[in-house]
């Protein structure tokens, strides 16, 4: 279990995670989601004890990272998969590794074993395909045997193949009793992944919910509205303060459902020609709740932007 209590770093003048409290259940997938720049990177190195903690603390089954006697058998995370020495095999990274950590050398081909690399064991890491180099990074990860793996954006780059391939293996870690915590950007793909989502947007909570809330609350509240008189309808939408945002050759509502928005139509005599609640894609969803807080505008339509690979 992870439990975040008040967890706050700045740097500089950024303010990275602001106040952030949340926490993660064994047995699950638990997605941490939130725009490019939201602080997901910044919280997980703070959970790893990477970073220090201007305020508020974390703490992983009880114990603060820095207090764990044997922090791999512990906790195991896959950060960047990219760090490992090009010129090393991968049983050889992962022997130091193990070596490093007082780990039985044992382990070492049990975790080749189970990310299915025992074939490429004694292959340079640096040939190694994006899809091979993650897998030797959460089999670095699982080396400790720990109950807490944290995975930062592991499918960035990756194939549909190797996407599959690791969103099962993480469901089969959470159904092993493990608690498993992961960062993405893309709402599609945790919504696939994860049972639950902890959601931040500029280092603050947004929500902490089952996956099923979170896009039920998100998309039951946008209704499709198309009309000739629009401009009247938007002006009385605004008046009872309600959020419009246009939507091919009609308005998207927030905030006002079906009904009501259809009797403030008849009220002022504006003719309606659609009024259809949206299921929303779930990237809509994502957007309608985290859209204030996202930090850095690309241009691009805003569901795009979520789609956008990020910089990591
Ligand atoms: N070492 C650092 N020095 C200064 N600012 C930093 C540092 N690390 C992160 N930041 C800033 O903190 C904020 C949060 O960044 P962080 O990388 O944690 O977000 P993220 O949600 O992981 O985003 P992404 O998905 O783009 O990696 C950003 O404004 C970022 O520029």
């Amino acid at each position: 279990m992870i439990e975040a209590s008040g967890l706050t770093k700045r740097y500089g003048k950024t303010l990275a995670v602001n106040n952030l409290s949340f926490s993660v259940d064994a047995g699950q997938v638990t997605g941490f989601l939130g725009p490019n720049g939201a602080g997901k990177s910044t919280t997980m190195r703070m959970i790893l004890g990477l970073d220090t903690p201007t305020a508020g603390e974390v703490r992983i089954g009880g114990k603060r990272y820095q207090d764990l006697k044997h922090p791999l058998r512990t906790v195991g995370a896959l950060l960047d998969a990219k760090w490992v020495h090009p010129n090393r095999s991968a049983r050889a990274h992962l022997t130091w590794m193990a070596k490093s950590n007082k780990i039985p050398a044992r382990r070492v081909d049990e975790v080749l074993e189970t990310v299915g690399l025992t074939g490429v064991a004694g292959k340079r890491a640096g040939s190694f395909s994006l899809g091979m180099s993650q897998r030797l990074g959460i089999a670095a990860a699982l080396l400790g045997d720990p109950e807490v793996l944290l995975f930062d954006e592991p499918v960035n780059g990756l194939d549909p193949e190797g996407i599959l391939w690791i969103r099962r293996f993480m469901q089969r870690l959470a159904e092993d009793g493990r608690t498993v915590f992961v960062s993405s950007h893309l709402l599609s793909e945790m919504a696939l992944t994860a049972g639950n989502l902890v959601v931040i947007g500029r280092g603050q909570l947004i929500s902490q919910s089952t996956t099923k809330e979170f896009v039920a609350r998100a998309a039951e509240n946008t209704v499709k509205v198309r009309s000739p008189h629009l401009d009247r309808l938007r002006a009385e939408l605004a008046e009872a303060g309600v959020a419009v945002t246009d939507s091919d050759g009609g308005i998207l509502v927030s905030g006002m459902d079906s009904d009501k928005i259809g009797e403030l139509a008849a009220q002022h005599q504006i003719v309606l020609h659609e009024l259809s609640p949206q299921t929303g894609s779930l990237e809509q969803a994502f957007m309608q709740i985290t859209g204030d807080s996202v930090e850095y505008q690309t241009g691009l339509p805003t569901g795009a932007a979520l789609l956008e690979p990020s910089a990591n």
